[in-house]
């Protein structure tokens, strides 16, 4: 099942629906139990909890009141706990009070050695980067944080990275992730999700992200009666003269991510198949074979031959992916995609979203790529660490890659032709696009294991990755 992110008024609609467990604050209990469970979790791995020194850092809000209950609690265990009023006559009266009444102390200014340290400023009731005072605070801070529902500073809906705002090693959530938990996974640390007891939410145009077994189940892999025409073959449109390594990256990854069949239409077809002799390849469109899809774009050029192909294949009733170049020309005949009822796929990076959309992605990427979609009428790839897939409706399948070894020259080739396949093979072009991402963001990693790669490197990781994914 994908994993859900909600944004903070459906966790509030979560929130009252559970009706006196809200009221009676059963649910900030379970929630405070969370948070100290984190800590108590990182202070036993390092040494144990008595006598350890934990400093936390209050808002005015009932995020405040989270961490001085888990104070509470850790208090109880014989941990040190300082605790930060940022607004003093604001802080939470009822885990003030349990704070105090476990022997955790009220200070003006955190000890300077300390082990952990809570943050408590805002949850999802805060807008904008940390205010002065909160920012001075967290300055002199060397310890890890412990963030509460969200570090600080970060917008609960969009992930907006505001300046200053926290750095958290882990971050404890409650009931259900909230947007930013994906959309800024980099700056959150480890994820604990707590249960609380809220009631599940349904939002079909939400945003999402994939298991490894989502990934694993939608893959498609030959059943007993397929050939290598009935698993959708794919056609890879790309390279140039100057760009032939584009179409050989493109033809490589389409190869390695499905069976069946390849077809390769471009000026490269010789260099493809010397890499690839199991590519089919044309020169021109008009001699190559039916396809059930087309990948079109890599290093192709964005002169009139361009535009010609990419009309041609847009004129088809065929799932079509739209890359690099292929996006440059038709970001000028934007009709060509505005008319089509076929699944389309469109995988820009920041620079080709700018000339598709007219403006720049902005900081509030998920709102930018939903946007597009709809305007366009066609499936969105944001490409980034954070890969943002959206529908026309707004469904968005986000991946956060886990590490940047991907932002290498070519690597955008290698997820055409492995997207590009999944099309052929079936899958709506939000699942296309987001099963490519995931894969291509494990095959980086694993590529890498912590040096830099090429895109070569990372092509030949996809099949291994692919193995584990499905045997795990
Ligand atoms: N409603 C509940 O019973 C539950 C709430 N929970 C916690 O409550 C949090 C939400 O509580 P609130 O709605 O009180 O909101 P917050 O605790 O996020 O605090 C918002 C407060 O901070 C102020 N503020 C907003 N932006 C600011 C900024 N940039 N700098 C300084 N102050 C700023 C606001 O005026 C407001 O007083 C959740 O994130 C979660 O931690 C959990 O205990 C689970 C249950
Ligand atoms: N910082 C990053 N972290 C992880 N992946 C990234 C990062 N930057 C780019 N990528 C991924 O690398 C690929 C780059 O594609 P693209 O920009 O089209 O490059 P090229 O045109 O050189 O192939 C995309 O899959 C993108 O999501
Ligand atoms: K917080």
């Amino acid at each position: 099942m994908p994993i859900q992110y909600l944004t903070a008024d459906a966790v509030r609609v979560a929130e009252h629906a559970t009706g006196d467990l809200l009221a009676n604050g059963t649910l900030m209990r379970r929630a405070s139990a969370g948070v100290a469970r984190a800590v108590i979790g990182e202070l036993n791995r390092t040494g144990g909890c008595y006598g350890r020194a934990v400093g936390l850092v209050i808002g005015a809000g009932n995020n405040g009141g989270d961490a001085l209950y888990a104070g509470a609690i850790l208090a109880r265990r014989g941990v040190r706990c300082s605790a930060v009023l940022l607004v003093p006559d604001r802080a939470h009266a009822g885990g003030l009070a349990a704070l105090r009444a476990a022997g955790g102390r009220v200070v003006d200014v955190l000890p300077v050695s300390l082990d952990m340290v809570v943050d408590g400023v805002l949850g999802i009731g805060g807008t904008g980067p940390l205010r002065p005072a909160a920012a001075e605070v967290f300055a002199q801070v060397t310890a890890p944080i412990v963030a509460v529902d969200l570090p600080s500073g970060i917008d609960a809906d969009t992930g907006v990275v505001n300046d200053p705002s926290v750095r958290a090693a882990i971050t404890v959530t409650f009931g259900a992730y909230r947007n930013l938990h994906l959309l800024a996974a980099p700056r959150c640390g480890r994820i604990d999700l707590v249960d609380i007891g809220l009631p599940p939410t349904d939002t079909p145009d939400g945003l999402f992200s994939l298991t490894d077994a989502d990934v694993a189940g939608l893959w498609p892999v030959p059943g007993p009666a397929d050939d290598k025409y009935t698993q959708g073959v794919v056609g890879i449109v790309a390279g140039s003269a100057r760009y032939p390594g584009a179409a050989i990256l493109a033809s490589g990854a389409a190869v390695s991510a499905t069976s069946g069949m390849t077809r390769y239409v471009g000026s490269a077809a010789d260099q493809v198949v010397s890499h690839y002799p199991e590519v089919v390849a044309a020169n021109g469109l008009a001699d190559a074979g039916k396809v059930q899809a087309w990948a079109v774009g890599p290093g192709m050029g964005t002169g009139d031959e361009a535009l010609e192909i990419l009309r041609t294949v847009l004129a088809t009733d065929l799932p079509v992916l739209v890359d690099a170049d292929g996006l440059t020309v038709l970001a000028q005949n934007l009709d060509l995609v505005r008319g089509r009822s076929a699944p389309t796929l469109l995988t820009p990076h920041a620079g080709e979203f700018a000339r598709l959309a007219g403006t720049g992605v902005g900081d509030d990427r998920l709102s930018a790529v939903r946007a597009l979609a709809a305007e366009l009428g066609a499936t969105v790839l944001l490409k980034g660490r954070i890969t943002l897939v959206a529908t026309p409706t707004g469904r968005v399948y986000g991946n956060d890659a886990g590490s940047s070894w991907a932002a290498t020259a070519g690597a955008g080739d290698v997820l055409t032709g492995i997207a590009g396949s999944l099309l052929a093979a079936g899958l709506e072009p939000a699942l296309a696009g987001a099963c490519a991402a995931r894969v291509h963001a494990l095959a980086a990693a694993r590529a890498a294991a912590g040096a830099p790669i090429g895109a070569s490197a990372l092509l030949a990781a996809v099949r291994p990755v692919i193995r584990d994914l499905r045997n795990a």
